[in-house]
């Protein structure tokens, strides 16, 4: 095996992120400043190291439920347009410095609206910060492009109010839709007309599934609500098994979701605090990359998991010995599974991801 890539060298790369939400990124002294601005006195600490240690220990407690209780605080500080332009412009400056070419950042404006914001303001605010970080990023020689998903809040009913939303903004810079919260107890199908008329107004969307709960949170996800991607789907490994002499056996939803190339959004390190992976070194993504599932790599929270798309791939680097190839891999399969359109998809691959991974390639020789 060769030698893992280090932290460095995969910084290089031109990445592609697909599954990052918006308040599970905030820098800790960001939300120390916010929290000081607002009046919000309710923080576990106040010095920003202490914080971010504290987000990541309270997140790494073995059950999505505990896990997400920790948004409480980063999202009390989100509440008024400042602060939003605000995390959103400093998430598009941290994801180019990451090396990130292109994201699909995530957050439920619904839980926004505290501060007296309506929806809409709530989306143009996010959309404001973007751009005012794309432009520091080029500021700085870095390109990075940014989508925004609307997500609703699964435990909540106003799914299809924010499908609308999102398909009012969708020529703006809004390119999809997604469902998060807690998942056993809230089934996706909870939330069809979303997804029907979502469908019907020829839109695009994910699913949270298969990260707490199992195969039939999939398959509804799949089958009933029609995703165009998985949140997570570690748990179709529960429809894989292993016959004597390692001949593996696919059950049919997992022939499926592999058949046609579903994309799954894998978080590694965000599994691993919430119990749906034992460890990096045992994460499904290793037998899933062999199958050849369409899997891609992403952060999922780089505050609860203290993490960057970089780290996430140097950590799988040194578990599997992924190599420059297995990396360029990732990153084609998370461009095509892009809500872009397909033209875009293809100028990002072209134009950027090939030329980029092909320089650290030729220089690595
Ligand atoms: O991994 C996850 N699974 C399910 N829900 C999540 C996850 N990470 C974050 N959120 C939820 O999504 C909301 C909007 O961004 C967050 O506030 C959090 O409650
Ligand atoms: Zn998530």
């Amino acid at each position: 095996m060769s030698h893992p890539l280090t932290l460095e060298q995969i910084r290089r790369a031109p990445k592609v992120l697909l599954h990052d939400h918006l308040d599970g990124g905030l820098r800790p002294a960001t939300v120390v400043e916010l929290a000081e601005a607002v009046g919000y006195t309710g923080l576990p600490a106040t010095d920003p190291a202490e914080l971010g240690a504290w987000f990541r220990d309270a997140a790494d407690s073995g059950a999505l439920e505990r896990y997400l209780e920790t948004f409480t605080h980063t999202v009390a500080v989100m509440q008024t347009r400042e602060a939003l332009v605000r995390v959103a412009a400093e998430c598009a400056e941290d994801l180019a410095a990451d090396g990130v070419v292109y994201a699909e950042v995530r957050y439920a404006p619904e839980q926004h609206l505290e501060g007296g914001l309506n929806l809409d303001e709530v989306v143009e605010a996010v959309l404001e910060g973007f751009r005012v970080g794309r432009e520091r990023a080029a500021e700085q020689g870095r390109s990075i492009r940014v989508g925004t998903l609307l997500t609703a809040m699964r435990h909540a009913a106003r799914s299809r109010e924010i499908a609308e939303l999102a398909v009012r903004y969708r020529d703006v810079g809004v390119v999809g839709f997604d469902i998060a919260g807690a998942e056993a107890g809230h089934p996706p199908t909870r939330h069809l007309d979303a997804f029907e008329y979502l469908r019907r107004e020829n839109a695009h969307f994910t699913i949270h599934a298969g990260e707490a709960f199992g195969l039939p949170s999939i398959w509804e996800a799949v089958q009933w609500c029609g995703a165009d991607r998985l949140g997570h789907g570690v748990r179709i490994v529960d429809d894989i098994e292993f016959a004597e002499g390692g001949e593996v056996r696919m059950g049919r939803l997992a022939r499926y979701v592999r058949d046609t190339r579903v994309p799954l959004e894998m978080c590694p390190s965000s599994n691993v605090q919430t119990g749906a992976a034992v460890s990096i070194a045992e994460h499904p993504i290793g037998l899933l990359r062999d199958l050849r599932f369409r899997v891609t790599v992403n952060t999922d929270n780089r505050l609860q998991s203290g993490t960057s798309l970089s780290e996430e791939f140097a950590k799988l680097s040194s578990a599997f010995g992924y190599d420059w190839d297995d990396l360029q891999w990732f990153t084609v399969n998370a461009m095509k599974s892009s809500f872009l359109p397909f033209d875009e998809r293809l100028a990002l691959i072209n134009g950027r991801i090939k030329p980029g991974f092909a320089q650290l390639k030729w220089a690595a020789r």
